[in-house]
């Protein structure tokens, strides 16, 4: 019942109302997270670079074992190198640090660092249910997705659908999330099995973890 704790009066922000939400269920959606105009500035970049052939065929699995499964996942990926922010991620980034800060102070998971990368679904692109927390990537704990579409609509698909895992939940799983511009969806990686379903349009994302040490 964290969530009881924290009134909208304004005196808790929004790093105390995911925290919350985590405590409560281990998923928070937070709308606005990032403002609009932030939004289209990330937004931009991400196309100028889908432009220049920056984003590769995104594989499955890890290591050795990485393979494209068009048939599993068939979203683009780019990989950003957060130690060298562009000026437009930047304020992103300080943001996700500082809820890096309110999540270990919290939880003491002891999140050490963050790897991400834009997706892209073209229309009809999906990802199957699979866990980001698996066997090869047990450093994944914490899994932050930025949503980067303007005006994103329920006939436009595309939801992230979230399932109940093994353990029990407080949500009403299986529930499905839309990809709208600004909302952070925060999820404990390995809580919930989840799916992208296809969309009938592109689907631009700024998808990250929070690791451990190896
Ligand atoms: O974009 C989403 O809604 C989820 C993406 C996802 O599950 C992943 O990249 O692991
Ligand atoms: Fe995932």
């Amino acid at each position: 019942m964290a969530q009881t704790l924290y009134t909208d009066d304004g005196s808790s922000n929004k790093f105390d109302r995911i925290v919350a939400d985590l405590a409560e269920s281990g998923l928070s959606i937070c709308d606005d997270f990032v403002s609009p105009l932030l939004v289209s500035s990330i937004a931009q970049e991400a196309r100028e670079l889908w432009e220049a052939g920056e984003f590769r065929h995104a594989r499955v699995g890890r290591g050795a074992s990485l393979q494209l499964r068009p048939d599993v996942r068939n979203d683009r990926i780019h990989w950003l190198d957060p130690e060298n922010p562009t000026a437009v991620e930047l304020p992103y980034f300080l943001d996700l640090e500082t809820l890096r800060q309110y999540i270990n102070r919290h939880f003491y998971l002891g999140l050490f660092e963050y790897e991400g990368h834009f997706a892209l679904y073209p229309p009809g692109a999906s990802y199957d249910t699979h866990y980001d927390r698996f066997i090869g990537a047990m450093e994944r704990v914490v899994t932050c997705i930025l949503y980067l579409n303007h005006d994103w609509q329920a006939e436009d698909g595309g939801a992230l659908e979230i399932y109940p895992g093994h353990e029990p939940s407080e949500l009403p799983l299986p529930m499905q999330i839309l990809p709208k511009g600004g909302r952070l969806v925060t999820f404990i990686s390995e809580q919930f099995p989840h799916a992208v379903l296809p969309a009938g349009r592109d689907r631009l994302s700024l998808t990250g973890w929070f690791r451990i040490r190896p």
